[in-house]
């Protein structure tokens, strides 16, 4: 009866969120004004592609995840795990580029965030090769990067990005630099992986066929400063696989996408 002594109820639908972005914008200091006001909500488990022009603001977003920026104004809510104690814990980062240390292996090169963590040595190890095994680069954890191609590279950032088990990927365009079939291929892998570790993906790219391919939704941006311009579910006959690229849906949801884009390239033109 005591409204003052009842504790503040949870939002039902907040419990099921891994990520909440309310009226956000981002200012930077040279006065260029990113994002915004944009609103995200992103369920837990769930798989999203942010896609838009050049400059939208895709990775202002996703910094603002990982917490690695701050907001001018509004909110971001990030779930985390009780007793995660640092900010950005929780959340893995993949970059277009893999930034492998060259001098070091690679189990040392997926261990890294754990040695920064204080995990012991045997353990850290003992994890790196598992998040290794998982990317399928069980048999190179002891190859140096230079031995490595493009995609087994990336394959080794992700892994890096899986050891601390984050409840969030953040991806920036992680295969963006590689050929037509690695890049098919790395996709199916992630989706495998997604099935499996179900995890909150946040994933960034410039492809419409890649986003329709991987994602549960497509959130397509304006141009700067960038604000939702369309939300598409995808959906299909899951597990995905190659078949959905080229099948009748497939190439609908593509044609959706892009019409849902044309505007913001059209915007940009004018900017
Ligand atoms: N640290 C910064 N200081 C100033 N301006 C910045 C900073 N970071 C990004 N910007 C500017 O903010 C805008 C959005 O950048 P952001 O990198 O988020 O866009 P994006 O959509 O990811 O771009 P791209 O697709 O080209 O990678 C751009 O105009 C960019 O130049």
């Amino acid at each position: 009866m005591v409204a003052s002594s009842t504790p503040p109820a949870v939002e039902p639908s907040l419990t099921a969120l891994a990520v909440s972005l309310r009226g956000v914008t981002k200012t930077y200091d040279n006065g260029v004004m990113a994002l915004g006001p944009f609103d995200l909500a992103v369920r837990k488990g769930e798989f999203i592609s942010l896609l838009g022009p050049s400059g939208c603001g895709k990775s202002t977003v996703l910094r603002l995840i990982a917490e690695l920026s701050a907001p001018s104004s509004g909110t971001v809510r990030v779930a985390r795990h009780e007793g995660v104690p640092q900010p950005g814990h929780g959340i893995g980062f993949v970059f277009q580029e893999p930034t492998l240390m060259p001098w070091a292996n690679v189990r040392e090169n997926v261990r890294l965030p754990l040695k920064l963590g204080g995990v012991p040595k045997a353990e850290g190890r003992a994890r790196a090769d598992a998040a290794l095994a998982s990317v399928g680069l069980a048999d190179f954890a002891d190859a140096f990067p230079r031995e490595l191609s493009g995609g087994m590279k990336m394959r080794v950032s992700l892994a890096r990005a899986l050891v601390t088990d984050p409840d969030i990927l953040l991806m920036d365009e992680p295969f963006a630099a590689l050929d037509e079939i690695t890049r098919f291929r790395l996709n199916n892998d992630l989706l495998a992986l997604w099935r499996s570790l179900r995890k909150t993906v946040i994933f960034v790219t410039h492809s419409v066929f890649e986003s329709v391919y991987l994602s549960q939704r497509v959130v397509v941006m304006t141009a700067r400063p960038g604000r939702i311009q369309a939300d598409i579910r995808i959906e299909t006959v899951e597990p995905r696989a190659e078949e959905f690229r080229t099948s009748a849906a497939y190439s609908d949801y593509c044609r959706r996408v892009s019409a849902a884009l044309a505007p913001s390239y059209s915007e940009q033109s004018t900017l």
